[in-house]
Parts: C-alpha cells; sequence; structure tokens
C-alpha cells in the first residue's frame, strides 16, 4: 500500500462527472433542481429474503456489476479486479438487494418472493446515487478487497462523503472478510476508524481489509481504504468480530417496506 498518509487528492479524479454539489447559499430548503446527471431508479426487481425454511422461488439479481451509474474510472477498476480473477487468486462476490443471499458458504439460503430486509447500502434504487461496489474475496478467505464509488447521496460535509457512509463501507469490506474466515456468521463487536482525508464525492477507492488474527469466536481484521492508484490513504480502521449462531428468519412483512 502506498504512502500518502493524510494526503488529499484531486477531487477531479476518479469523479463522476457532474456531481451533484448544493450551491453555496441556498438555503437548505429550496428546491434544487434535479441535475441531469442523477440517475434514474433502478426497475423492480424480485424481492429476495433469507428464510431457512422458504422454498427457493426467485433469482435474485446480481448488482456488484457494472451499471449506468457507474464512471469510467470505477468500470475500468473494475475490469482489472475481474482479471485478477481469472486465475483463481481473487473471486468477485456478488452482492444483491434483499436479505444476505449472498452468503452461500455461510447460510443455507433460501429465496422468498416476499417483501424481505435491504441491505444497508443496497437501499438506494438510483444507479450511482449511493454506493456502488463490488467485493473480492482472495483465494485465502483472509483478505477483501471493495472497489466502491461514492456516490452523491452520500455527502456529509459539502462535496464529500459522510463519515458514516465510509464506516459502513469499511464494516461491509471487513465484514464479509469476516464471514469467509468464520464460515459463519458474525457481527462487528467493535470498529475503530482514522479519517485520514475526505473523500470527495463521486470517487472511487478500494478498500482493502485482511484477517489480522482469529482467536476462537474472536476474528481481529484492519482495514485500509485508498483511492485507485494509491496516493491517498482516505482512512483506516481495525475490527473485532464475534462469530455467532445465526437464528436468520425475516422481520414481519410490517416492517418491511415494498420497496
Ligand atoms: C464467502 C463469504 C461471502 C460473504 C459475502 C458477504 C456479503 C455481505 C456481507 C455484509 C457484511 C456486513 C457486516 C456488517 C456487520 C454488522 O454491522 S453487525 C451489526 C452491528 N453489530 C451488532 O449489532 C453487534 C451487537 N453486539 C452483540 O450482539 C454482542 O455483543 C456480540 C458482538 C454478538 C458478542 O456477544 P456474545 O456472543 O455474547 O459474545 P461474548 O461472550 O460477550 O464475547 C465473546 C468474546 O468477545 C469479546 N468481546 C465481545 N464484544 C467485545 C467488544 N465490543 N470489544 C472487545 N471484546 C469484545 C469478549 O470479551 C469475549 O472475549 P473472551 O472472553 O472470549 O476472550
Amino acid at each position: 500500500m502506498g504512502g500518502g498518509r493524510g494526503r488529499r487528492s484531486n477531487p477531479a479524479g476518479d469523479s463522476i462527472p457532474q456531481l451533484c454539489h448544493r450551491t453555496p447559499g441556498v438555503p437548505i430548503d429550496v428546491p434544487v433542481p434535479t441535475p441531469p446527471h442523477v440517475p434514474q431508479p433502478r426497475p423492480p426487481r424480485p424481492h429476495c429474503c433469507v428464510s431457512l425454511q422458504a422454498s427457493c422461488s426467485v433469482s435474485p439479481q446480481d448488482l456488484a456489476v457494472p451499471n449506468a451509474g457507474w464512471s469510467a474510472a470505477m468500470c475500468e477498476q473494475y475490469q482489472r479486479l475481474l482479471r485478477c480473477t481469472t486465475n483463481g487468486s481473487w473471486r468477485r462476490i456478488p452482492s444483491y438487494r434483499r436479505g444476505l443471499d449472498h452468503l452461500p458458504e455461510v447460510l443455507q439460503m433460501t429465496v422468498d418472493p416476499g417483501p424481505g430486509p435491504r441491505l444497508f447500502l443496497r437501499n438506494v434504487d438510483a444507479e450511482g446515487a449511493g454506493f456502488e461496489y463490488a467485493i473480492f474475496l482472495h483465494a485465502s478467505g483472509r483478505r477483501t478487497r471493495c472497489l466502491c464509488q461514492v456516490g452523491p447521496y452520500l455527502e456529509g460535509h459539502q462535496g464529500f462523503a459522510h463519515g458514516g457512509a465510509i464506516a459502513t463501507l469499511v464494516d461491509t469490506t471487513v465484514g464479509t472478510c469476516a464471514l469467509a474466515a468464520a464460515k459463519m456468521s458474525a457481527m462487528t463487536a467493535k470498529l475503530s476508524i482514522s479519517y485520514l482525508a475526505p473523500v470527495p464525492l463521486g470517487a472511487v477507492v478500494v478498500a482493502d481489509s485482511r484477517v489480522e488474527q482469529h482467536e476462537g469466536r474472536k476474528i481481529f481484521l484492519s482495514c485500509q481504504v485508498c483511492d485507485t492508484q494509491r496516493d491517498t490513504l482516505y482512512a483506516e480502521a481495525t475490527a473485532l468480530f464475534i462469530q455467532v449462531e445465526d437464528n436468520n428468519s425475516p422481520p414481519s412483512p410490517a416492517a418491511c417496506p415494498q420497496r
């Protein structure tokens, strides 16, 4: 991993053209015209949720693939990472909107057509507006690499990603790594993040995570979030995951909006 700790990247680098910035001085309640670049919502897709009992009736759609909201930089990096999968050293982890149906090695997965939990990172329907990401798992099962384009709806400080969005990205990257290492469900017990440089909206970042130690039920991990050139280290983190027995059951329909 290159140095560059705390250095800012050029916000123009890795950016989606025409990001949704607020005009300085515009009161917050004045409607801002929808910029032409804001992508349209994805068409409705089958609902899927995890149930250890339900029968499998719908094929969920893998969202960890390029869509119209991906910038050229995101597509280029994705293709680069895909090439690393051809020799088996890495593999791409599919990702779905609902439930944890992307955990075939961790959960006995079945897909149910009813409403089910939506994964936090897949909650934004407009392509390119929220988290656009794909996670790759190293053959060792102890490293993950998440390629993520930070969309305009993740804004915190004007023009930059919200710290919680970065935390979500880190948690998901280390969480996937922990699940792969544990081969069973695991929960975040502790997450410590140092934010070293703000992440410009539209940036394509790479979160690299690895298992540092695995002691009984405890999995200690580290994670670094960089730009794709490894010039800027945006954040580094340590995490503790605890393996847990899974008693997954879908929430009641009342708790689950249809979209
Ligand atoms: C092939 C793979 C495909 C994968 C494809 C994946 C696709 C997509 C994946 C998305 C991945 C999303 C990843 C999000 C993951 C969340 O966001 S999880 C949600 C946030 N976390 C939570 O809500 C957890 C809340 N906390 C709890 O439920 C409980 O405290 C825990 C963490 C389950 C632990 O409780 P417990 O099982 O009763 O454990 P307990 O006996 O208290 O402690 C066990 C050990 O851990 C230690 N410990 C527990 N908590 C702590 C702590 N906070 N600090 C330090 N030590 C602790 C204890 O001291 C104890 O140590 P020892 O005495 O054994 O040495």
